[in-house]
């Protein structure tokens, strides 16, 4: 059974693109069959599984406008060993032209019935809003990863976001649910973070999951060259921590 998550949180900044790329290809290189889905109109996850957003001929937005199939759209991915659909600027159109369409919530997940068969698992990397693209991302999903940085707002924009979740479960999905959160760009020596980490368990116990994603430069870099962490610096601590999620990950019931 295909295990669809939604990498979602609506501040910005916080490590989305960077989790749904390496967790992608870390998956990918545990044997899995892997799908991302870029939601975000900055492509930035395009760009840093090595695909240049500014030379596609199809993209996820025709598929959520109905224009396209998935099997038209999806790129395998050389460096990362996963498909990707990938997205550009054009996706922020979307927003506005799907108002008008039936069921303009459930767009992808429609879409993804078709191919989900392919794949262990389909990632949904979202833009940094809670806006109909996100919503979408949602409705797909089985359940949602959420990555947070630990600091001061973190947990304030959290509620938002669990919120958001509770509607979708109301209206549109209902068995979606909180995978885990995961603490990114983490730093041990910052008091603040520790503090807001704590907070964190004590909010939201084993969801929390153990694994914890430091701040590393090769992290930063590897989108640079257009690859997954793994395969731009094998030992960093960044590729390590990615590969321990996806351990993680495989390791829970779906
Ligand atoms: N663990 C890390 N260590 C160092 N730098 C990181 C780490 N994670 C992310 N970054 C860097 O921080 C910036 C923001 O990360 P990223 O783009 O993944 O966040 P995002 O939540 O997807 O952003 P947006 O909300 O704009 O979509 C990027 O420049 C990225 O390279």
């Amino acid at each position: 059974m295909v295990r669809i998550l939604a990498i979602a949180n609506q501040k910005g900044g916080v490590g989305k693109t960077t989790t749904s790329i390496n967790l992608a290809a870390s998956l990918a290189s545990i044997g899995k069959r892997v799908l991302l889905v870029d939601l975000d109109p900055q492509g930035n996850t395009t760009m840093g599984s090595g695909v240049d957003k500014r030379l596609l001929d199809h993209t996820v937005y025709q598929i959520l406008l109905g224009e396209q199939t998935i099997a038209k759209v999806r790129l395998s991915t050389k460096p990362g060993k996963y498909d990707l659909l990938p997205a550009n600027q054009e996706l922020a159109g979307a927003e506005v032209e799907m108002v008008s369409l039936e069921q303009r919530e459930s767009r992808l997940k429609e879409a993804l019935q078709a191919i989900q068969a392919d794949y262990d698992f389909i990632l949904i990397d979202c833009p940094p809003a809670l806006n109909l693209l996100t919503l979408n991302g949602l409705c797909a999903a089985h359940a949602v990863i959420i990555p947070m940085q630990c600091e001061y707002y973190a947990l304030e924009g959290l509620s938002d976001l669990v919120n958001t979740i509770k509607r979708v479960r109301m209206g549109f999905n209902p068995s979606i649910r909180i995978e885990g959160l995961l603490r990114t760009m983490f730093d041990p020596r910052n008091l603040l973070a520790q503090q807001v980490s704590d907070q964190l368990k004590q909010h939201f116990g084993n969801k929390v999951y153990q694994t914890i994603i430091p701040r590393n430069i090769r992290l930063a870099e590897a989108p640079g060259f257009g690859l997954p962490v793994l395969y731009h610096d094998r030992q960093s601590r960044g590729a390590r921590a990615y590969l321990e999620l996806a351990n993680e990950i495989l390791a829970t019931a779906s």
